[in-house]
């Protein structure tokens, strides 16, 4: 379950929150396949309740009516064009599953495709699912029973959440085959939201009456779907995150927050000499690792001070870093923006999501951030390709925020976070020959748009990054995009 099944030559996951799954696969094959992307989370793909009173607030995407695939993003037929266009262009497919609970107190009781129900007496005819369903005897998780009491985090409403009981054979069933109806389409594994929120021993059991991924879409016989399951842990509470590395990944949220303290300047870059288990973080196959997600990128969540693409110079370094560094399991965020922590989409006044459009420069518009079509960003899982499974070698740094490091003899990164420029001869690993900085511009015929660097034969190279330039990031390897 530790496995995401990127296509080769492909790494790094982006979140294409909101959208709809007819511009997922356009993204797909337009530019995430091309340029090495290796898969895509989605927002749930199943119904869930429509919340006209707050003006349909992201969140509603999160509360549950039914498993039927019919949301805002679109329908079945919809969901299944773009897994097999995804699959096609070697960018897997990995939907959020929202399987800790149904709906909340909201007065609405409509889902984006028909169904009805009675929250009150927990009915769930969609699904269906009845009182006997949700855990008993009725309770809502308080401030403290995250520091005390796991069994009240497990077994009480979240926020309000009806709390399905995932014990009992009848709710295992519903929710597996949900899961397998995915797998069948061809997905390549599942986010778990809310994990912290379920018995290990329960997502143990679902997890092991999974089918095997669908051999129809390319994957090897007898692949486990990838599970990365959310657990916010920054410490300090009942419920561990050691409890469910055992069973799958994990998302390590420490990782974002100490990457974006370091980045803001409130650490020393060189301290990243040591990234990884050392710092705290989970071993490195059991890490989901972020710096910005849908949750605390809006401030709540884990830990409010994350960088996201309102800063967006220190966040393309640190999405940089998390590129070009082997430690976890990447995966980017891409936002729409917004200004109001609970608004949702882009919608017309009809409440249909709009859209993103694609300008000349490739950039987003209609209110979509896209943020893994900034250069630095999609440059950098180039990088990642072109490094491979090679470690890290040949650490430089100035003794505080200019560092510098090689990916086997594959590729090159430096980064200066100081107030004055970094002008260094460095060892760059890399055979002699001209190169093209992939973050300041792009190769283009036979010619650099950005800095050129020029590889000796002893692999050392003149670096200048000047605290000006609009990126703190320098980045070369062999390959197509950057070696001239
Ligand atoms: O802020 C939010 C939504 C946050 C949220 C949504 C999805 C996520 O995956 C997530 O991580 C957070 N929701 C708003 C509004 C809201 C929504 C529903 C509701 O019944 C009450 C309020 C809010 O203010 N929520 C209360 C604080 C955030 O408490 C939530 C958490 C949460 C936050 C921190 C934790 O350490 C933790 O273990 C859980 O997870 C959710 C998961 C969901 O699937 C749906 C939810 O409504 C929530 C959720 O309300
Ligand atoms: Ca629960």
């Amino acid at each position: 379950y530790k496995n995401p099944y990127y296509a080769s030559g492909h790494s790094a996951m982006v979140h294409l929150f909101e959208w709809k799954w007819d511009d997922i696969a356009d993204e797909c094959e337009r530019f995430l396949g091309p340029k090495g992307f290796g898969g895509v989370q989605i927002s749930p793909p199943n119904e869930n309740l429509v919340i006209w009173g707050k003006n349909r607030p992201w969140w509603e995407r999160y509360q549950p009516m039914s498993y039927k695939l019919v949301t805002r993003s679109g329908n079945e037929q919809q969901f299944a064009d773009m897994v097999r266009r995804c699959n096609n262009a070697g960018v897997r497919i990995y939907p959020d599953a929202i399987i800790n609970h149904m709906t909340g107190n909201d007065p609405e009781n409509v889902g984006t495709g028909g169904s009805t129900g009675d929250f009150h007496n927990w009915q769930y005819p969609g699904v269906p699912y009845g009182r006997n369903d949700f855990n008993w005897p009725h309770c809502v998780i308080g401030g403290n029973d995250y520091a005390c009491c796991a069994d009240r985090v497990r077994n009480c409403e979240l926020a309000g959440l009806k709390d399905l009981n995932q014990g009992t054979e009848y709710v295992r069933d519903q929710i597996v085959n949900y899961m397998n109806r995915l797998i069948d389409l061809g997905v390549a594994g599942f986010r778990i939201d809310a994990a912290k929120h379920m018995w290990p021993g329960d997502l143990s059991v679902i997890y092991s009456r999974l089918h095997n991924l669908n051999t129809a879409h390319g994957f090897p016989s007898g692949s486990r779907p990838y599970i990365y399951q959310e657990v916010i842990d920054l410490g300090g509470e009942a419920v561990r995150r050691e409890e469910y590395t055992s069973l799958a990944a994990v998302t390590e949220f420490k990782f974002g927050l100490e990457l974006s303290n370091a980045f803001k300047g409130n650490n020393q870059l060189k301290w990243l000499s040591t990234w990884g288990p050392a710092w705290g973080l989970l071993p490195h196959e059991d890490a989901l690792t972020f710096i910005d997600n849908h949750d605390n990128q809006r401030g709540h969540g884990a830990g409010g001070n994350i960088l996201t693409y309102k800063q967006a110079k220190q966040y393309k370094a640190a999405i940089a870093f998390m590129l070009a560094h082997p430690y976890g399991e990447p995966q980017l965020m891409s936002s729409f923006d917004f200004w109001d922590t609970e608004a949702g989409p882009p919608m017309d006044h009809h409440g249909n999501i709009i859209s993103p459009s694609i300008n000349s420069d490739n950039t987003c518009g209609n209110g979509w951030i896209c943020e893994h079509r900034w250069r630095p960003i999609y440059q950098m899982v180039g990088f990642r390709n072109a490094a491979g499974n090679t470690g890290v070698n040949d650490w430089w740094d100035n003794g505080s925020n200019q560092i510098a490091f090689c990916r086997g003899g594959n590729a090159f990164v430096a980064f200066n976070g100081d107030s004055w420029a970094l002008n260094e001869s460095l060892q760059t690993c890399l055979p002699a020959g001209t190169y093209c900085d992939v973050i300041s511009g792009e190769k283009s015929h036979h010619s650099c748009t950005g800095k050129a660097v020029t590889v000796g034969h002893d692999g050392r190279a003149h670096i200048s990054i000047s605290p000006g330039d609009f990126d703190m990031v320098l980045a070369i390897y062999v390959g197509s995009e950057s070696r001239l």
